[in-house]
């Protein structure tokens, strides 16, 4: 078979271990050949592609990023696309493709699927948002990369008897925020599934303090919201993509929380630090299982599907529901984590 593979969106950690193992099954297991689509979508139409051989993915396991480029492309020029994209895999002889993505990625993946392309989607993100798998690759590594900063700054804030108020990425999801939040033991941590009561949050940093405490670790994911009208807080506009511009979750509530508690409070974004690097071994492990059943699906003829982690085992999920809705952080969960945080 001829297979056309393809990174499209933000980029996480791990995609190079898919691309390696779609490789190695593929043109070593299978005998096929690989054709690599560079900068995502905009390989895809405009027909900008490699073949990759072994030597392509040699020594890239461990690497960060993604070898093929990764890259938004306007979904109104992807719709008009469509029939584009069909004519380039008829012309390069592709027998399917393989997105890897995010939420946006797959939607696009399932747009072009109801037109006739056969593929197989392998969901990617550090946002673990994708309903339909347990979890995704790069999210283990973005919330070690977190883990680590939060326990820095823990020590600094204690030095300066401050609250520093951590932002970590989740543009519609808090994952980042609870896991990394739990593992380095902050003291709130907001999300975007609840609004924040600034109250609240205001007094119980405030007690801790009382009790004698020196110092407040805040986690907010970068889509989390006050409860509306409870504090002043600017929003942003849409993207050329349609992602809200975020205004600065951190900024603001650091300046809200300086002002009501009269102690130094400083915002910390994290932001892309999060996405780059090594992979953990988890995601690594992870990321070579879903490019590995990803070929198995194309040989099986399983098209229309996603790659999904369900308990500790692979799945496939029709990319129907798994783009139907974002996997946000359950209440129950959000509750599990109060008693600690
Ligand atoms: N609703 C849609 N219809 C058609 N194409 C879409 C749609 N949403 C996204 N796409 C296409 O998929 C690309 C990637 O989507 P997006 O920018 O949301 O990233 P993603 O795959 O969700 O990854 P992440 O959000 O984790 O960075 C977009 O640039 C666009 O070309
Ligand atoms: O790299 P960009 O385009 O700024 O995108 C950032 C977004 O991508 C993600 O890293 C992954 O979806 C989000 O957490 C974040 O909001
Ligand atoms: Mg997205």
């Amino acid at each position: 078979m001829r297979i056309g593979v393809l990174t499209s969106g933000g980029d996480c950690p791990g995609l190079n271990a898919v691309i390696r193992s779609v490789v190695h099954r593929a043109v070593v297991d299978h005998g096929d050949d690989v054709i690599g689509f560079h900068d995502g979508w905009r390989g895809l139409l405009e027909a900008d592609c490699r073949k990759l051989d072994l030597d392509a993915v040699s020594g890239v396991l461990a690497t960060g990023g993604t070898l093929l480029g990764s890259s938004r492309v306007r979904p109104g020029q992807l719709v008009d696309g469509v029939q584009r994209a069909l004519d380039n895999v008829a012309t390069l002889g592709l027998d399917a493709v393989i997105p890897i993505g995010g939420e946006g990625t797959l939607k696009a993946a399932r747009l072009l699927s109801d037109a006739g392309l056969p593929l197989v989607g392998v969901p990617k993100t550090i946002d673990n948002d994708i309903a339909g798998t347990d979890l995704t690759f790069g999210f283990d590594t973005a919330v070690g990369v977190a883990t680590d900063a939060l326990d820095r700054l823990k020590t600094t804030a204690e030095s300066h008897q401050r609250v520093l108020v951590v932002e970590v990425m989740g543009r519609h999801t808090g994952w980042i925020a609870l896991h990394a939040g739990l593992a380095a033991g902050a003291h709130v941590v907001v999300v975007p599934e609840r609004p924040f009561d600034i109250d609240r949050l205001t007094e119980r940093v405030a007690r801790r303090f009382a009790a004698g405490e020196r110092f407040a670790i805040v986690v907010a994911a970068e889509g989390a919201k006050p409860a509306a009208g409870s504090m002043p807080f600017e929003t942003g506009d849409t993207d050329a993509y349609g992602h809200e511009r975020f205004a600065g979750v951190a900024r603001q509530l650091s300046a809200e929380l300086e002002r009501r508690l009269g102690k130094e409070a400083r915002p910390v974004i994290l932001g892309h630090v999060q996405r780059g690097g090594t992979p953990t071994a988890y995601d690594r492990v992870l990321a070579t299982r879903f490019g590995w059943h990803a070929v198995e699906a194309v040989h099986a003829g399983a098209y229309g599907t996603m790659t999904a982690l369900r308990g500790t085992g692979i799945h496939l999920v029709p990319l129907a529901d798994a783009t139907q809705e974002l996997k946000t952080v359950p209440a129950e969960r959000y509750a599990e984590a109060d008693c600690v945080l």
